[in-house]
């Protein structure tokens, strides 16, 4: 779902209509984390997204226009947890309109550059300050994911100078590419999930087999790559 093209109040509205509706069948509790996914046009915060929810690479993609969701359900420990990306438009004229309902309720941040764009790289204080002003609190998890390292040729930030910017931020570094096959891009967001479930986040009451969908349109409409 393209919530900046559906308008900020009926996003807000048909979850809060989907999440009311699933309390009032009350029998199970299921978690859901929701982690928003930000940085720089192009640096690939779609196809991250979706390699973590589809396992594939989408072949084409659009820029995203004010947020789309993806959400996967998965078990850890034996508890079904679901995690919801909201993965946020780069361009700032896809976003202005769409800012604050993001960043309502987090949990997590993922902070995305382009191992091959030091622009990228050097728009994170601006992304980590948008978060402050955001007000989201110093106890919400953040990682630092470099993307695109299958264009390690192509390098412009070097990992050592992007581990140390994750340091004076305390944040745990990834590099990866959503690409290439098996290059971590679930183990990231598992370590991040993993992380969230020994915090206490939004819990939820929702009948057995009925999910909070938000995912009824991806941009990504395209086919799988791999
Ligand atoms: N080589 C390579 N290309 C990638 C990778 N991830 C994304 N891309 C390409 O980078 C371009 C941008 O990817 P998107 O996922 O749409 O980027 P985005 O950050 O969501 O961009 P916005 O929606 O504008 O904010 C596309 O052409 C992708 O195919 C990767 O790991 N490796």
């Amino acid at each position: 779902m393209s919530a900046g093209s559906g308008g900020d109040g009926g996003l807000e509205s048909s979850l809060e209509a989907s999440i009311s509706s699933s309390c009032s069948f009350g029998v199970t509790r299921a978690r859901i984390f929701k982690i928003i996914v930000i940085g720089d046009s192009n640096v690939g915060k779609t196809c991250l997204t979706y390699r973590f929810c589809t396992s594939c690479f989408p072949e084409r993609t659009e820029a995203t226009i004010g947020v789309d969701f993806r959400e996967r359900t998965v078990d850890i420990d034996g508890e079904r947890i679901k995690i919801q990306l909201w993965d946020t438009a780069g361009q700032e004229r896809f976003r202005k309109s769409m800012v604050h309902h993001y960043y309502r309720n987090v949990h997590a941040v993922v902070f995305v550059y382009d191992i091959t764009n030091m622009a990228s790289f050097q728009s994170l204080p601006a992304w980590i300050e948008e978060c402050k002003q955001h007000l989201i609190s110093n106890d919400v998890p953040r990682i630092l994911v470099g993307n695109k390292c299958d264009l390690l040729a192509c390098i412009q930030v070097p990992t050592d100078m992007a581990q140390k910017f994750a340091d004076s931020h305390s944040m745990p570094m990834f590099e990866t590419s959503a690409k290439r096959t098996n290059d971590h891009v679930e183990a990231i967001f598992m370590t991040l999930a993993h992380k969230l479930k020994s915090h206490k986040p939004l819990i939820l009451s929702q009948p057995p087999d009925s999910t909070v969908e938000l995912n009824s349109g991806p941009k990504t409409l395209f086919p799988c790559g791999c």
